[in-house]
């Protein structure tokens, strides 16, 4: 039915997650050029597909600041563009207030109380995979469609699994590890199986306007990269110490939230540290508002806790050795994790460096995703 690897045929019972046959499915439409192959993709194989773009910045022009964010009316547009070629129909959803909630107000609330939050993962838990599916089902829809690169595979016993995309650079199924199975059952992943520089031809190929637009940066809603000014902005400053991991103050600081575990650039220490060493952010205290630093092997995390485990598909959770990624471009730990209570406690084969809690710990099984939690603490592989 198609030429291109990887798109959900009619036939395919994988892309089907409602029984089979035509589908009815909703494209998420960014305006960038992986979702508009996503969604021509889907279209071609003979599905019915509506384009659907989230307008979700309430101010979509303080966002054009030349780099890419998302959502600009600019984006809106490339969207709409995109739909014309496939030849779909094509609407606008505000959902600025949800993600403004869910999404700003989180991740703002998350480093104020001295985390690292992931909002891509945050934003597929609350927005794409919850407002927006919700609304879809509602209005009729069997699955909504991304460019997200991940696979949905179907597993020995028929149900559906989340897998590793195959073009390890673009993998995005960290920031999914939270998509239940029911979100799984409703989910189209068309580019899972393609390499970028592929979709980048496809997209010329099929007349896509998008075809050299640039990918989007990491944090959609701060299109300057200025996390820190962005903060700043919202927490105002709140002035204080920076301490060495024996108690020795170093210098001080204009906010607490603005520094992450394992930074290094960026710290304003007056004295050198006794040992002559360089410093990295080890702990991160709002009640205090201090920061502490230490040497780089400081950093190094044998066991970590999450909270609020989920398991990704349908499949039980049974506690054993599994590969853990604990950021989103991180490279996967072996590990073994098992559930203690309603928490999930990882036991790394090797120390990783620079475990930051607010992250989350994602569980793999080869390339199947099995789970998820919310990093809340972390053990120093060494004392001090
Ligand atoms: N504003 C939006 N409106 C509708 N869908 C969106 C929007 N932002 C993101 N998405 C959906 O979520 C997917 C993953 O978002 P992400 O920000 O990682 O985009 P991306 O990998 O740069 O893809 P694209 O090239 O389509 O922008 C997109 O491919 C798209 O399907």
């Amino acid at each position: 039915m198609t030429d291109f690897p990887g798109a959900p045929d009619v036939s395919d019972p994988a892309s089907a997650p409602l029984g089979g046959g035509r589908l009815r499915v909703l494209a998420a439409m960014s305006g960038g050029v992986d979702s508009a192959v996503a969604a021509a993709r889907v279209a071609e194989a003979g599905h019915e597909v509506t384009g659907v773009h989230l307008a979700l910045s309430s101010n979509p022009q303080s966002f054009r600041t030349g780099a890419r964010g998302c959502c600009t009316l600019e984006d809106s547009r490339d969207a709409r563009r995109a739909a014309d070629v496939i030849g779909i129909p094509f609407y606008v959803w505000d959902l600025a207030e949800r993600f403004r909630e869910d999404v700003i107000d989180d991740f703002v609330a998350e480093y104020a109380a001295g985390r690292t939050p992931n909002p891509c993962l945050r934003c597929n838990e609350k927005i794409k995979f919850a407002a927006l599916l919700d609304k879809a089902v509602a209005l009729g829809f069997d699955a909504v469609c991304t460019g997200h690169y991940a696979r949905i595979l179907t597993g020995p016993d028929g149900a559906r699994e989340l897998h590793r995309a195959v073009d390890p650079a673009k993998d995005q199924s960290y920031v999914l590890g939270v998509l239940d199975a029911d979100q799984l059952a409703h989910a189209m992943f068309p580019l899972g199986d393609t390499p970028k520089e592929q979709v980048r031809a496809e997209a010329e190929r099929r007349g896509l306007a998008v075809a050299k637009k640039p990918d989007s940066h990491d944090i959609c809603f701060i299109a300057d990269g200025d996390t820190q000014g962005f903060l700043e902005q919202r927490l105002g400053t709140a002035p204080g110490e920076i301490i060495d991991v024996d108690g020795t103050r170093l210098g001080e600081h204009s906010g607490a939230y603005g520094f992450t575990i394992g930074q290094r650039k960026g710290l304003r220490i007056g004295h050198p540290a006794a040992d002559g060493k360089p410093r990295y952010v080890l702990d991160i205290s709002p009640v205090d508002n201090r920061v502490t630093v230490g040497p780089i092997e400081a950093l190094d995390v044998a066991a970590l806790t999450g909270i609020k485990p989920r398991w990704c598909g349908e499949r039980p959770f049974a506690a054993g050795a599994y590969e853990v990624q604990l950021r989103a471009h991180g490279d996967p730990v072996p590990a073994t994790a098992a559930l203690v209570g309603d928490e999930l406690r990882v036991d790394l084969a090797e120390p990783a460096r620079g475990i930051a809690p607010g992250q989350a710990a994602v569980l793999y099984d080869g390339t199947r995703v099995v789970g998820s939690a919310t990093i809340a603490s972390t053990e120093r592989a060494a004392a001090l």
